[in-house]
């Protein structure tokens, strides 16, 4: 299973430009969460301190009881290893074919043979979808399978903690939705505990168990995927809208004046979006997602803490079995 990643009052800054403070939040072991925020938050940031790639300025990030913002090299190191990352171009030699990029971080890191390196490898481009592709060049294959070819990548080494930043960009609403599907997928196969950085409003509805989204410099919130997407906060209903009413601008926020000017002028969101759409479900033949049973026992704890609308909605969507059982 997944391991629990607890990160407690983390700021960032780079030099005078503070990027984010005070973030504090708990990737639950095994559930799949997402992180939103608007261009230029400091999402990728946020992933980065988290695999020690950025070293944060205050804070705590602690696995299994290791604070990696203070833990020594070494143990860095060993932590690391936890985790599986796919970067946002899949950041794939170009040089190299696939198979041998899916390999690398096998033949660097372990002292596998090549027969055991061989099955692991197709094991995992079958699990993204890429059987029969082996000996394609990055170059020659399409955006979202050099995706998969990353995530294949960030799979081989078996991590317990998968970082995904924008799984989404540069695909197409199809492609998207099948790299949402494989992403609950490999959830199901491997209970890894999940994070994704987007800013896709419809992989954030639909695919993860937990929601956060960065706003001016600080985490806006962070919890169940029913307290965000029933949230009346400004910023995350203009999000989620994707509408230009809000207090979200152009360049990341807007001033009072503007905002009071808008409503003035009577504006408000065509069409708005609300409530809590199905989650998406592993493909018909794979394991159920242990992480669903977990969840639904640590949500039922913290209900009463909630919302009225998160709560609503979570009730809701308990079966009468459910109900009967609480
Ligand atoms: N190594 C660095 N040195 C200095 N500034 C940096 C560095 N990395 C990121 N930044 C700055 O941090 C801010 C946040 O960048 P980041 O890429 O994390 O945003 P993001 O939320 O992931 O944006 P997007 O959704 O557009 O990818 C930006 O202003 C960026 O210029």
């Amino acid at each position: 299973m997944g391991v629990e990643v607890a990160v407690e009052g983390l700021g960032k800054s780079f030099g005078r430009q503070r990027i984010w403070q005070d973030v504090t939040l708990t990737l639950p072991a095994g559930e799949v969460s997402v992180l939103l925020g608007p261009s230029g938050t400091g999402k990728s940031v946020f992933l980065k301190c988290l695999i020690g790639l950025l070293k944060p300025d205050a804070g705590r990030i602690l696995i299994n009881d290791t604070d990696l913002v203070r833990c020594s090299e070494h143990t860095l190191y060993g932590i690391r290893k936890l985790f599986g990352v796919l970067f946002q171009d899949g950041a794939l030699f170009g040089s190299m074919n696939l198979y041998d990029n899916v390999a690398f971080p096998l033949r660097e890191h372990t002292r596998k043979s090549e027969t055991e390196i061989r099955s692991i490898v197709s094991e995992k481009m079958g699990m993204v979808g890429l059987s029969g592709a082996e000996r394609k060049l990055p170059g020659e294959i399409s955006g979202g399978m050099r995706k998969r070819a990353g995530l294949a990548r960030a799979l081989v080494l078996d991590p317990q903690i998968i970082l995904v930043d924008e799984p989404d960009s540069g695909l197409d609403p199809v492609r998207t939705a099948y790299i949402s599907q494989l992403l609950l997928d490999l959830n199901a196969q491997l209970d890894a505990t999940i994070l994704i950085v987007t800013h896709n409003i419809n992989v954030a509805r639909t695919v993860p168990d937990n929601i956060g989204m960065l706003f001016r410099r600080e985490l806006v919130m962070f919890g169940p995927r029913e307290v965000l997407l029933t949230s009346e906060e400004p910023a995350v209903k203009q999000f989620l809208n994707g509408s230009r009413i809000g207090p979200i601008g152009m360049s990341e926020e807007k001033d009072e004046a503007t905002m009071a000017a808008e409503l003035a002028a009577g504006a408000t969101m065509v069409d708005e979006i609300r409530g809590v759409p199905p989650q998406l479900e592993p493909t018909p033949g794979l394991p159920d997602r242990q992480a669903v049973h977990r969840r639904r026992a640590r949500v039922m704890r913290i209900l009463h803490t909630l919302p009225p609308a998160a709560r609503h909605s979570i009730l809701a969507s308990l079966d009468s079995t459910d109900r009967f059982a609480r």
